[in-house]
C-alpha cells in the first residue's frame, strides 16, 4: 500500500508556506484506512495498552477505528472549552500558531497503560502537551503513533524516549 503517494498535499494551507497534509486522502479510501489502522495494530503488540487517548480532530478518525479494532477504550483530548466537566489543561505551539488542549481528569485511571494516536507529527507540540495531560492525571504514556511525520520540524525530540511509530515521513 503506497500511502505516501494518496496522501494530498495542500499548499498555502492554513497559512502561506505550509505545506498541509491532507489525511482525508486516507480516510476516504477503505482500503488504506484499513491498511493503517492494520499497522497500528501491529505497532501496539509489544504494548499491554490498556486506553488510547486520540488527538482533536483528525486524531479521532484514527484512535476511534483503532479503538474499535482493538476493542480498547478510547478517550479524547480535545481543543480548549469542547469537553465538559472537570478537565486538566495545557497550552502548546503549532506549526502555525498556538493552541490549548483538555483531558477530563476521570478519563485515565492511575497506572493505565495509554497510546496516544493523532494524524499527524509536525512539531510536537500537540503530542507532547497531550502526554503532559495524561502524566497529571496519573496515566503512563507508553506509545506515539502518527500516521504522518514531519521530518524537518523534529517533534521527536518533544516526545522524549516512549516508543514513537509513524507510518509516512515528508
Ligand atoms: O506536532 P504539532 O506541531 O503539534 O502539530 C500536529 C497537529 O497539528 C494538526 O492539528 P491541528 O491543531 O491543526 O488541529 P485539527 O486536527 O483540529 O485540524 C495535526 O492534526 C496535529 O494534531
Ligand atoms: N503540514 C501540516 N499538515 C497537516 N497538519 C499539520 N499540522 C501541523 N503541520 C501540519
Amino acid at each position: 500500500m503506497d500511502l505516501k503517494n494518496l496522501i494530498r498535499t495542500i499548499p498555502d494551507f492554513p497559512k502561506p508556506g505550509i505545506q498541509f497534509k491532507d489525511i482525508e486522502s486516507i480516510t476516504e479510501h477503505p482500503e488504506a484506512f484499513s491498511h493503517v489502522v492494520e499497522r497500528f495494530s501491529e505497532a501496539m503488540e509489544a504494548h499491554d495498552i490498556d486506553k488510547i487517548v486520540a488527538l482533536d480532530a483528525r486524531g479521532f478518525l484514527f484512535g476511534g477505528a483503532l479503538g474499535l479494532r482493538q476493542k480498547l477504550p478510547i478517550v479524547m483530548a480535545r481543543k480548549k472549552g469542547k469537553l465538559g466537566g472537570d478537565c486538566v489543561a495545557e497550552t502548546y505551539a503549532l506549526e502555525y500558531g498556538s493552541a490549548e488542549v483538555e483531558l477530563q481528569k476521570t478519563a485515565i485511571k492511575s497506572g493505565e497503560k495509554v497510546m496516544i494516536i493523532d494524524d499527524l507529527l509536525a512539531t510536537g507540540g500537540t503530542a507532547a502537551a497531550a502526554a503532559a495531560l495524561v502524566n497529571q492525571v496519573g496515566g503512563d504514556v507508553t506509545l506515539f503513533a502518527f500516521v504522518i511525520e514531519l521530518d524537518g520540524l523534529n517533534g521527536r525530540a518533544q516526545l522524549g524516549d516512549v516508543d514513537t511509530v509513524a507510518l509516512v515521513s515528508f
